[in-house]
This record gives C-alpha cells, sequence and structure tokens, in this order.
C-alpha cells in the first residue's frame, strides 16, 4: 500500500472535529475520517535506528479526496519551532500517490507560496514557514511521505487562532482569502524543486542512511543558500 511494504501500524486520524476550527466553512459536517497519519515508521531495524541516532523520522500521511462544503481537504496546518542555533526547524515531503498543492505562508506573512507537486516531486519546507498540504482533486487519494527532525512539536495555535491559513483553496477553483488575516500578499506560485539549489531527489526513503543529504532538518543554519533559492518562482 502507497509503496510501503508489509502492515502499517493503526494511524493517528484527523477527524471533522478538529479541522472545523481551520475550514472556510467552520460548520462544516463530514462522517469519518478526513486523513491518516502513519508516523515513525522504517522498513527495518536499522533504518529506524539510524532515523533515530540522526533525530529523525519518516511518516506517511494519506488524504483521500473529499469536497468540505465547497473546500478542498487539507491537512490543519502548522508551523515549527526554532532549533538551539535559532532557526526553525525544515521539513520534506514526498508525493508517493495522487497530487499535492502545499500552501506556506512565512511567520512574518510576507510571503505566501503554493507548490503544486505529483508523485515522485519532493518539496521542502523550508525555516519558518507554516504549512498546509491540500488534496485538490475529486477522485484521487494523495498518499505522501515526510522526514522530519523528532526534536520538536508541531505548532497550530497561529492556524488556530486565525482559523486556517491565509487563503482557502476552494472546489470551484477560486483561492478565497481568509479574512481573519489583516493584509497578506496574493499567493505567488514557486515549482517543487526536486533535484535542483540542493534538494534532494527521491525515492524519499532512499535517503534514510544518508547524512550529509539529510542534516539539513536538524542544521538548518548550515544551509542557507539552498533555503535562499528555494522558493524562488
Ligand atoms: O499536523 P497536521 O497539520 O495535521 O499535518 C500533518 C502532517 O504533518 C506531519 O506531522 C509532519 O510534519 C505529518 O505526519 C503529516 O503529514
Amino acid at each position: 500500500m502507497f509503496g510501503w511494504d508489509g502492515e502499517l501500524p493503526p494511524p493517528t486520524v484527523r477527524t471533522i472535529n478538529e479541522m472545523q476550527p481551520v475550514l472556510a466553512d467552520p460548520n462544516c459536517a463530514h462522517e469519518g475520517p478526513l486523513y491518516c497519519m502513519y508516523r515513525d515508521l522504517a522498513q527495518s531495524d536499522a533504518d529506524w535506528t539510524w532515523l533515530h541516532a540522526h533525530k529523525l523520522r519518516y511518516d506517511l500521511t494519506v488524504i483521500p479526496p473529499n469536497n468540505l462544503c465547497g473546500e478542498w481537504v487539507k491537512t490543519k496546518g502548522h508551523y515549527h519551532p526554532r532549533n538551539p542555533a535559532g532557526v526553525g526547524y525544515p521539513e520534506i515531503y514526498e508525493v508517493l500517490e495522487g497530487t499535492a498543492r502545499y500552501l506556506l505562508q512565512s511567520l512574518d506573512l510576507l510571503d505566501i507560496v503554493m507548490i503544486d507537486a505529483r508523485a515522485g516531486d519532493l518539496v521542502v519546507i523550508p525555516p519558518g514557514y507554516g504549512h498546509v498540504t491540500i488534496n485538490p482533486t475529486t477522485d484521487e487519494t494523495l498518499a505522501m511521505a515526510n522526514i522530519v527532525s523528532t526534536e520538536f512539536e508541531s505548532e497550530y495555535g497561529e492556524y488556530i487562532s486565525r482559523r486556517g491559513a491565509a487563503y482557502f483553496a476552494l472546489c470551484n477553483g477560486e483561492i478565497r482569502k481568509n479574512a481573519r488575516y489583516p493584509r497578506v500578499p496574493s499567493v505567488r506560485s514557486a515549482s517543487p524543486g526536486s533535484g535542483h539549489w540542493g534538494v534532494p531527489k527521491g525515492p524519499l526513503y532512499s535517503l534514510i542512511g544518508d547524512e550529509k543529504a539529510l542534516s539539513f532538518l536538524n542544521y538548518p543554519e548550515r544551509f542557507s543558500t539552498l533555503f535562499e533559492n528555494l522558493l524562488r518562482g
């Protein structure tokens, strides 16, 4: 399933109750899970040991298509805190199946970026960017993987207090500004960047064991050029 050999453990699921506070329509109802997160996976004990020795975690997330009262189904949205060097922890995603739309927003809200990605694409979330993943389709399940530091907890406060990201991606194609945000720039597009500017090439799982390729996840302060180039249009 989703390119994963063997059984998956029971997932953590997000339901409509947790998602209502961040939806364009906070009264939207839905039965059953909206998306499933399989966290801290490895295909072998050796891979798991390597990941944890390097303070990293490999997760899978599965987001079936859903129209939530006119809005595409999405993840809740969160920021990452700063590491001991004072730089936000980044993250790397890979689309395994389906299509993903990553909606990024800088903490100072001066930059809002949309990245459309398809199977095989790797997308790096730079330090200081909050992120939401959208499944912008009516009929395809989105399966994606991520590797991220184990050294922090995701921060949801900004997304909850502002009732979602700066923009909502609606099923009619509209990108609607969230009225809870003051003045924000319009959304610009960027490309996934796999294989360019220092973004590794996939498959993401094959990078487990490659300390050089993944060290930006715990030591982003050593990779400022990568992050400067990353979100150029
Ligand atoms: O925590 P949220 O915003 O629901 O997003 C879920 C995503 O974040 C992760 O926790 C990784 O940051 C994944 O497990 C999952 O894809």
